[in-house]
Protein backbone atom coordinates (compact mmCIF):
# COMPACT_ATOMS: atom_id res chain seq x y z
CA UNK A 1 0.00 0.00 0.00
CA UNK A 2 1.53 3.32 -0.74
CA UNK A 3 1.20 6.16 2.31
CA UNK A 4 2.15 9.68 2.30
CA UNK A 5 3.98 11.00 5.50
CA UNK A 6 5.34 14.32 6.97
CA UNK A 7 9.10 13.96 8.25
CA UNK A 8 9.37 16.05 10.90
CA UNK A 9 11.72 16.53 14.34
CA UNK A 10 11.96 18.41 17.80
CA UNK A 11 15.12 19.08 18.91
CA UNK A 12 16.50 16.21 16.67
CA UNK A 13 13.81 13.60 17.99
CA UNK A 14 12.84 12.62 14.28
CA UNK A 15 9.44 11.23 13.68
CA UNK A 16 7.18 10.11 10.49
CA UNK A 17 3.58 11.54 10.88
CA UNK A 18 0.55 9.98 9.56
CA UNK A 19 -2.63 11.44 9.40
CA UNK A 20 -5.17 8.95 10.26
CA UNK A 21 -8.28 12.04 10.53
CA UNK A 22 -10.19 10.98 7.58
CA UNK A 23 -9.12 7.41 7.13
CA UNK A 24 -7.48 4.73 9.39
CA UNK A 25 -4.45 2.95 7.37
CA UNK A 26 -4.83 -0.29 9.23
CA UNK A 27 -1.15 -0.58 10.62
CA UNK A 28 0.46 -3.30 12.14
CA UNK A 29 3.57 -3.08 14.52
CA UNK A 30 5.04 -4.75 11.38
CA UNK A 31 4.73 -1.65 9.52
CA UNK A 32 5.37 1.09 12.40
CA UNK A 33 9.12 -1.10 12.74
CA UNK A 34 9.56 -0.58 9.04
CA UNK A 35 8.23 3.31 8.86
CA UNK A 36 10.80 3.60 11.72
CA UNK A 37 13.66 1.70 10.05
CA UNK A 38 16.89 4.36 8.76
CA UNK A 39 17.29 1.42 6.14
CA UNK A 40 14.34 -0.28 4.97
CA UNK A 41 11.98 3.08 5.77
CA UNK A 42 11.51 6.42 6.05
CA UNK A 43 13.93 6.76 9.78
CA UNK A 44 12.48 7.75 12.81
CA UNK A 45 12.43 7.31 16.43
CA UNK A 46 8.64 7.38 17.11
CA UNK A 47 5.80 7.39 14.59
CA UNK A 48 3.26 9.62 15.58
CA UNK A 49 -0.52 9.10 14.18
CA UNK A 50 -3.24 12.34 14.15
CA UNK A 51 -7.05 10.96 14.39
CA UNK A 52 -10.13 12.62 15.26
CA UNK A 53 -11.03 12.68 18.67
CA UNK A 54 -12.95 9.14 19.30
CA UNK A 55 -17.46 10.65 19.69
CA UNK A 56 -16.90 9.91 23.51
CA UNK A 57 -14.18 11.84 24.44
CA UNK A 58 -15.38 14.88 21.54
CA UNK A 59 -15.81 18.67 23.49
CA UNK A 60 -12.41 17.42 25.96
CA UNK A 61 -10.39 17.54 22.94
CA UNK A 62 -9.63 18.39 19.97
CA UNK A 63 -7.20 15.57 18.61
CA UNK A 64 -6.55 12.14 19.23
CA UNK A 65 -2.50 11.12 19.24
CA UNK A 66 -0.99 7.79 18.78
CA UNK A 67 2.28 7.07 19.55
CA UNK A 68 4.53 4.18 18.37
CA UNK A 69 8.25 3.67 18.90
CA UNK A 70 10.94 2.56 16.70
CA UNK A 71 10.25 -1.03 18.11
CA UNK A 72 6.51 -0.90 16.81
CA UNK A 73 4.96 -0.96 20.29
CA UNK A 74 3.11 1.77 21.51
CA UNK A 75 3.35 4.42 24.24
CA UNK A 76 1.24 6.74 26.44
CA UNK A 77 3.10 10.14 25.60
CA UNK A 78 5.87 11.42 23.39
CA UNK A 79 6.57 15.34 24.68
CA UNK A 80 8.79 16.54 21.19
CA UNK A 81 6.43 14.30 19.29
CA UNK A 82 3.87 16.39 20.80
CA UNK A 83 5.06 19.58 19.55
CA UNK A 84 5.57 18.45 16.20
CA UNK A 85 1.94 17.51 16.10
CA UNK A 86 0.71 20.96 17.32
CA UNK A 87 2.75 22.18 14.75
CA UNK A 88 1.18 19.56 11.75
CA UNK A 89 -1.97 20.38 12.80
CA UNK A 90 -1.88 23.86 12.34
CA UNK A 91 0.28 23.70 8.76
CA UNK A 92 -1.90 21.13 6.85
CA UNK A 93 -5.25 23.53 8.41
CA UNK A 94 -6.44 20.59 10.08
CA UNK A 95 -6.64 23.32 12.82
CA UNK A 96 -7.02 27.39 12.73
CA UNK A 97 -5.85 27.45 16.66
CA UNK A 98 -2.57 28.14 17.71
CA UNK A 99 -3.65 26.11 21.15
CA UNK A 100 -5.22 22.54 21.14
CA UNK A 101 -6.36 20.30 23.26
CA UNK A 102 -4.77 16.98 21.93
CA UNK A 103 -6.16 13.23 23.72
CA UNK A 104 -3.62 10.75 24.68
CA UNK A 105 -2.99 7.77 26.19
CA UNK A 106 -1.47 9.45 29.11
CA UNK A 107 -4.41 12.31 29.24
CA UNK A 108 -5.09 15.74 27.75
CA UNK A 109 -1.93 17.93 26.96
CA UNK A 110 -2.22 21.63 25.45
CA UNK A 111 0.26 22.63 22.99
CA UNK A 112 0.35 26.24 21.82
CA UNK A 113 2.46 27.31 18.89
CA UNK A 114 4.52 30.61 19.93
CA UNK A 115 5.17 33.81 17.83
CA UNK A 116 9.21 32.96 17.19
CA UNK A 117 8.25 29.42 15.92
CA UNK A 118 8.83 27.23 18.94
CA UNK A 119 6.06 25.34 20.74
CA UNK A 120 5.19 25.06 24.60
CA UNK A 121 3.05 22.45 25.66
CA UNK A 122 1.30 21.82 29.13
CA UNK A 123 2.24 18.08 29.78
CA UNK A 124 -0.17 17.57 32.92
CA UNK A 125 1.40 16.81 35.89
CA UNK A 126 4.29 14.55 37.04
CA UNK A 127 3.33 11.66 38.72
CA UNK A 128 5.51 9.57 41.40
CA UNK A 129 4.16 6.68 42.94
CA UNK A 130 5.58 3.29 42.01
CA UNK A 131 2.43 2.08 40.68
CA UNK A 132 1.73 5.07 38.27
CA UNK A 133 5.00 4.54 36.62
CA UNK A 134 4.89 1.17 36.94
CA UNK A 135 7.56 0.29 39.18
CA UNK A 136 8.27 -2.41 41.56
CA UNK A 137 10.82 -1.33 44.38
CA UNK A 138 11.08 -4.47 46.26
CA UNK A 139 14.22 -5.27 47.50
CA UNK A 140 16.14 -1.75 46.55
CA UNK A 141 17.43 0.33 48.86
CA UNK A 142 16.33 4.06 48.77
CA UNK A 143 17.20 7.24 50.64
CA UNK A 144 15.38 10.38 50.54
CA UNK A 145 17.14 13.46 49.25
CA UNK A 146 14.55 16.65 49.76
CA UNK A 147 11.48 15.84 48.20
CA UNK A 148 12.64 13.07 46.09
CA UNK A 149 12.84 9.73 46.63
CA UNK A 150 15.33 7.52 45.10
CA UNK A 151 16.13 3.68 44.69
CA UNK A 152 19.77 2.00 44.74
CA UNK A 153 19.12 -0.28 41.03
CA UNK A 154 21.26 -3.02 39.86
CA UNK A 155 21.29 -1.71 35.75
CA UNK A 156 21.66 -5.50 35.38
CA UNK A 157 19.72 -6.87 32.60
CA UNK A 158 16.02 -8.72 32.99
CA UNK A 159 17.35 -10.51 36.47
CA UNK A 160 18.25 -7.11 37.55
CA UNK A 161 20.89 -8.68 39.77
CA UNK A 162 23.78 -7.38 37.18
CA UNK A 163 24.47 -11.02 35.85
CA UNK A 164 27.44 -10.68 33.40
CA UNK A 165 27.16 -6.73 33.59
CA UNK A 166 30.21 -4.97 35.41
CA UNK A 167 28.35 -1.72 36.38
CA UNK A 168 27.60 -0.02 40.27
CA UNK A 169 24.20 -0.06 41.09
CA UNK A 170 23.05 3.84 40.20
CA UNK A 171 20.97 5.71 42.36
CA UNK A 172 17.70 6.79 40.60
CA UNK A 173 14.75 9.13 40.48
CA UNK A 174 11.73 7.29 39.56
CA UNK A 175 8.92 8.95 37.52
CA UNK A 176 6.11 9.25 34.68
CA UNK A 177 5.14 12.19 32.56
CA UNK A 178 2.76 9.49 31.13
CA UNK A 179 5.57 7.52 30.36
CA UNK A 180 8.38 5.71 32.24
CA UNK A 181 11.05 7.84 33.44
CA UNK A 182 14.39 6.28 35.59
CA UNK A 183 17.05 9.50 36.13
CA UNK A 184 20.18 9.55 37.26
CA UNK A 185 22.45 12.32 38.61
CA UNK A 186 26.21 12.06 36.51
CA UNK A 187 29.11 14.55 36.77
CA UNK A 188 29.53 14.73 32.85
CA UNK A 189 26.82 14.02 30.66
CA UNK A 190 29.08 13.27 27.96
CA UNK A 191 31.13 10.60 29.76
CA UNK A 192 28.20 9.46 31.30
CA UNK A 193 27.57 5.03 30.25
CA UNK A 194 24.75 5.58 28.20
CA UNK A 195 25.19 2.91 25.46
CA UNK A 196 26.32 0.70 28.34
CA UNK A 197 23.70 1.16 31.15
CA UNK A 198 20.64 2.30 29.40
CA UNK A 199 20.21 -0.95 27.46
CA UNK A 200 20.17 -2.75 31.35
CA UNK A 201 18.34 -0.12 33.11
CA UNK A 202 15.42 -0.35 29.85
CA UNK A 203 14.86 -3.90 30.73
CA UNK A 204 15.82 -4.20 34.49
CA UNK A 205 13.13 -6.53 35.56
CA UNK A 206 11.98 -3.67 38.33
CA UNK A 207 9.76 -1.93 35.45
CA UNK A 208 7.56 -4.41 34.13
CA UNK A 209 6.70 -2.02 30.95
CA UNK A 210 10.22 -1.20 30.66
CA UNK A 211 11.80 2.32 31.12
CA UNK A 212 13.22 5.65 29.56
CA UNK A 213 16.34 6.05 31.36
CA UNK A 214 18.04 9.24 31.35
CA UNK A 215 21.31 11.09 32.39
CA UNK A 216 21.59 14.24 33.87
CA UNK A 217 24.11 16.68 34.68
CA UNK A 218 23.26 19.86 36.27
CA UNK A 219 25.43 22.57 35.17
CA UNK A 220 23.50 25.18 37.34
CA UNK A 221 20.43 25.66 39.18
CA UNK A 222 19.11 27.25 35.77
CA UNK A 223 20.79 24.71 33.40
CA UNK A 224 21.59 20.58 32.75
CA UNK A 225 22.74 18.87 29.91
CA UNK A 226 20.33 15.48 29.56
CA UNK A 227 21.04 12.26 27.34
CA UNK A 228 18.52 9.80 27.74
CA UNK A 229 18.60 6.08 25.84
CA UNK A 230 14.93 5.61 25.02
CA UNK A 231 12.54 2.74 25.92
CA UNK A 232 11.90 1.12 22.61
CA UNK A 233 14.03 3.52 20.23
CA UNK A 234 17.45 3.67 22.23
CA UNK A 235 19.34 6.98 22.65
CA UNK A 236 18.09 10.00 20.53
CA UNK A 237 19.07 13.51 20.25
CA UNK A 238 16.69 14.80 22.58
CA UNK A 239 13.10 13.14 24.72
CA UNK A 240 11.06 15.98 25.74
CA UNK A 241 9.25 13.55 28.54
CA UNK A 242 12.61 12.86 29.60
CA UNK A 243 13.75 16.59 29.71
CA UNK A 244 10.23 16.83 32.12
CA UNK A 245 11.38 13.89 34.21
CA UNK A 246 14.88 15.32 34.77
CA UNK A 247 14.13 18.62 35.64
CA UNK A 248 11.43 17.64 38.48
CA UNK A 249 13.34 15.23 40.01
CA UNK A 250 16.36 17.87 39.91
CA UNK A 251 13.87 20.24 41.59
CA UNK A 252 12.38 17.53 43.70
CA UNK A 253 15.89 17.05 44.88
CA UNK A 254 16.57 20.72 45.60
CA UNK A 255 19.43 21.18 42.86
CA UNK A 256 17.30 23.11 40.20
CA UNK A 257 14.80 26.20 40.40
CA UNK A 258 11.17 26.38 38.31
CA UNK A 259 12.96 27.60 35.16
CA UNK A 260 15.40 24.92 33.44
CA UNK A 261 17.43 25.20 30.69
CA UNK A 262 17.91 21.71 29.50
CA UNK A 263 20.88 20.59 26.78
CA UNK A 264 20.64 18.06 24.69
CA UNK A 265 22.52 16.62 21.88
CA UNK A 266 20.04 17.91 19.18
CA UNK A 267 18.97 21.42 20.82
CA UNK A 268 17.91 23.12 24.00
CA UNK A 269 14.49 22.54 25.73
CA UNK A 270 13.01 24.71 28.44
CA UNK A 271 11.67 23.20 31.20
CA UNK A 272 9.10 24.98 33.45
CA UNK A 273 7.63 23.40 36.56
CA UNK A 274 6.36 25.20 39.91
CA UNK A 275 6.94 22.29 41.84
CA UNK A 276 3.41 21.52 43.60
CA UNK A 277 1.46 18.22 43.28
CA UNK A 278 -1.02 19.99 41.07
CA UNK A 279 1.24 22.41 38.94
CA UNK A 280 1.84 20.63 35.36
CA UNK A 281 4.86 20.71 33.71
CA UNK A 282 5.67 23.23 30.84
CA UNK A 283 7.21 22.04 27.81
CA UNK A 284 9.22 24.59 25.25
CA UNK A 285 10.92 23.70 22.34
CA UNK A 286 11.18 23.23 18.16
CA UNK A 287 9.11 21.91 16.14
CA UNK A 288 10.27 21.46 12.30
CA UNK A 289 8.65 19.97 9.29
CA UNK A 290 11.82 18.37 7.31
CA UNK A 291 10.20 17.11 4.36
CA UNK A 292 6.59 15.19 2.81
CA UNK A 293 6.77 12.05 1.58
CA UNK A 294 5.39 8.71 -0.14
CA UNK A 295 6.02 5.04 0.51
CA UNK A 296 5.37 1.48 -0.51
CA UNK A 297 4.79 -0.31 2.41
CA UNK A 298 3.93 -4.06 1.69
CA UNK A 299 1.81 -5.83 2.93
CA UNK A 300 3.26 -7.58 6.38
CA UNK A 301 1.59 -9.39 9.05
N1 LIG B 1 10.45 6.29 24.15
C1 LIG B 1 9.33 6.86 24.91
C2 LIG B 1 8.31 7.52 23.96
C3 LIG B 1 8.89 8.74 23.24
C4 LIG B 1 9.32 9.82 24.19
C5 LIG B 1 10.25 10.90 23.63
N2 LIG B 1 10.62 10.81 22.26
C6 LIG B 1 9.73 12.30 24.00
O1 LIG B 1 10.03 13.26 23.29
O2 LIG B 1 9.07 12.39 25.07
C7 LIG B 1 8.66 5.74 25.73
O3 LIG B 1 8.74 4.58 25.32
O4 LIG B 1 8.06 6.07 26.76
Amino acid sequence: MQIDFTKMQGAGNDFVVLDETRQGLGLTEAHYRMLADRHFGVGADQILTVRSVPVAQQGQADFEYIIHNADGGEVEQCGNGARCFARYVFDKGLSTQPCIRVLTKAGIIEPALQPDGRVTVKMGRPRWQPEQIPFDPAGLASEQVGGLTRWLLPPGGEEGDGRGAAFEPVWIGVVSMGNPHAVQLVASAEAAPVAQTGPLIERNHHFPQRVNAGYMEVVDRHTIRLRVYERGAGETLACGTGACAAVVCGIRQGLLDARVDVHTHGGLLTIEWAGGDMDEVLMTGPAVTVFEGRINLPDLP
